[in-house]
């Protein structure tokens, strides 16, 4: 039964006060799903920070943004009109181990607006799945999401986005007190492979039929025509997903980027970075690199990453084994994972390297650079983005400074010198444009986290303007680019959020 909402803040719209229209999206699928509710009222909120392009992604006005109604919402003080706010039911494994029931614990769903985005708001209270978890997020994790999410957009990245955080002198109670906020978060869709494994698992046959056609009609149509896999849709979607899946990946492993919590239940089915927790992007080069304190067996190292994606779409596959049917078809679909992430993975590291045309001899010539690195854990960051200045023309002596042995390094500049690189002009410069200047930092973060826990929120809004173009030089701002301090080796970020 659809409900109406108590209180109504005058609604966002592209004019300001033009009401807009919440469709009915993932709720049509039915109770089975979710469970309605309204977020929990977050005391005396405050708007700490908006994304100007996740604002124009939803077309609602920035001075609707501003306003006072709008804190409301995004605080979940108030609901939107058209809005029934709703937190959905998933499952997963959780470090290679089947944890049952999991769900929105903390995130509610207001809905998904007319522009074809769900807008959800993390931090928002208990829910039915919220387990013995308060169903709050702390100012320190929500700054990491929202910075995070925006970063990883603009540095061409799929992921869910986050429109706003709203902060409360709210206490919330971690490893010591901390404060509340919430992250409004947006994305096409926040299902995950936990989503399809819960009714999988409980043998609801016809449910995940109807989740699997509902993802496959509103982001993969194409898989009702894929005469592959003997024209079985639900194989064409496993295919599908881990094609995604593995550019993700690729992105992921050429940019530094750890995740530190690949449970299932945080593998978006569109392939986008979902769940910001103990993320971490490289500093040094360890390719054993592991970001989440909590992982003591470095299930999801930096270099484990690849294989965990493709064991969790083994788990997808696993569900969607009622809906395909054949083994076979199920192990041909996944099959393209193993094709598409080295391809994927040597185009972006070529990118890098700014090579457009492969030539034979590539992959060792990148596997070589990738020991003499990882030797002397030389900065990903920086080394790229001064491989980058000398790609576009500028000198060696940059990236000489970097190595302490520069004999085995001078060895590699001097293999790359002889590969043939006349074509690549072009992709010469654009390598300015694929390796970053500025990524999201551990040590950026935490210092951004603690001036905002003094209430100074500049260190947020300095970083955010960074982030978002994050391959524009920014004169004036080295320190953001520099090497971290030697504090940053000691940040512990666990699962703790
Ligand atoms: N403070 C909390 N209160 C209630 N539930 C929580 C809390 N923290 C985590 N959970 C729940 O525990 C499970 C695993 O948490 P995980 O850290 O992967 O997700 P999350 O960070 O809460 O959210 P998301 O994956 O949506 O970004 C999820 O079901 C999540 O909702
Ligand atoms: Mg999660």
């Amino acid at each position: 039964m659809r409900s109406q909402p108590s209180s109504s803040p005058s609604a966002p719209g592209v004019q300001g006060h033009a009401a807009p229209h919440w469709r009915e999206g993932f709720a049509g699928l039915g109770p089975a799903f979710y469970t309605r509710l309204r977020p929990t009222p977050l005391p005396s909120p405050t708007l700490i920070a908006a994304s100007e392009p996740a604002r124009q992604l939803l077309d609602w006005s920035r001075d609707w943004l501003e306003s006072p109604d709008a804190l409301e919402l995004l605080a979940g003080n108030a609901v939107p009109a058209g809005s029934e706010p709703l937190a959905t039911v998933y499952s997963g494994h959780q470090f290679g181990v089947w944890a049952g029931q999991l769900g929105d614990g903390r995130a509610i769903l207001l809905g998904e607006t007319d522009s074809g985005f769900e807008v959800q708001l993390k931090g928002a209270g208990r829910t039915p799945y919220s387990r013995m978890g308060d169903g709050r997020a702390v100012l320190r994790s929500s700054i990491r999401e929202f910075l995070c999410s925006e970063a990883m957009h603009a540095l061409g990245i799929p992921t869910t986005r986050a429109l706003a955080l709203v902060g409360s002198p709210a206490p919330v109670a971690r490893e010591t007190v901390e404060t509340a906020a919430v992250v409004t978060r947006v994305a096409p869709s926040f299902i995950r492979f936990g989503h399809f494994e819960h009714f999988a698992g409980r043998g609801q046959h016809e449910e995940l039929r109807q989740l699997a056609d509902f993802v496959i009609d509103r982001f993969y149509p194409g898989c009702r025509s894929d005469t592959r896999f003997g024209g079985n849709a639900y194989a064409s979607l496993l295919n599908a997903v881990s094609e995604r899946t593995a550019a993700l990946m690729a992105q992921w492993q050429a940019v530094g980027f750890c995740h530190g919590v690949m449970n299932t239940d945080n593998m978006s089915i569109l392939g986008l970075t979902i769940d910001y927790g103990p993320f971490q992007f490289l500093d040094g080069f360890d390719p054993g690199h592991i970001c989440n304190h909590s992982d003591s067996q470095g299930r999801y190292a930096y270099n484990a990453q690849p294989n965990v994606a493709y064991w969790n779409l083994f788990c997808l596959a696993q569900a969607l084994m009622p809906l395909i049917g054949e083994e076979e078809l199920a192990l041909a679909a996944l099959q393209s994972y193993r094709e598409v992430f080295p391809l994927r993975f040597e185009a972006a590291m070529l990118a890098k390297l700014g090579l457009a045309q492969p030539v034979a001899g590539d992959a060792a010539l990148l596997e070589a650079l990738l020991r003499v690195m990882a030797a002397e854990r030389i900065d990903w960051t920086i080394f790229w983005r001064r491989f980058a200045h000398y790609r576009a023309g500028g000198p060696a002596d940059p990236l000489d400074e970097l190595f302490v042995d520069r004999t085995s390094w001078r060895h590699w500049l001097s293999a790359f010198e002889r590969r043939p690189t006349g074509a690549d002009a072009a992709a010469a410069v654009a390598t300015l444009r694929a390796n970053p200047r500025f990524v999201l930092r551990n040590h950026l973060g935490q210092q951004a986290i603690e001036a905002a826990q003094t209430g100074d929120f500049s260190g947020v809004h300095t970083l955010l303007g960074l982030l978002e173009a994050p391959f524009d030089e920014h004169p004036g701002m080295d320190a953001y680019a520099d090497f971290p301090p030697d504090w940053a080796s000691a940040i512990e970020i666990s699962c703790s959020s």
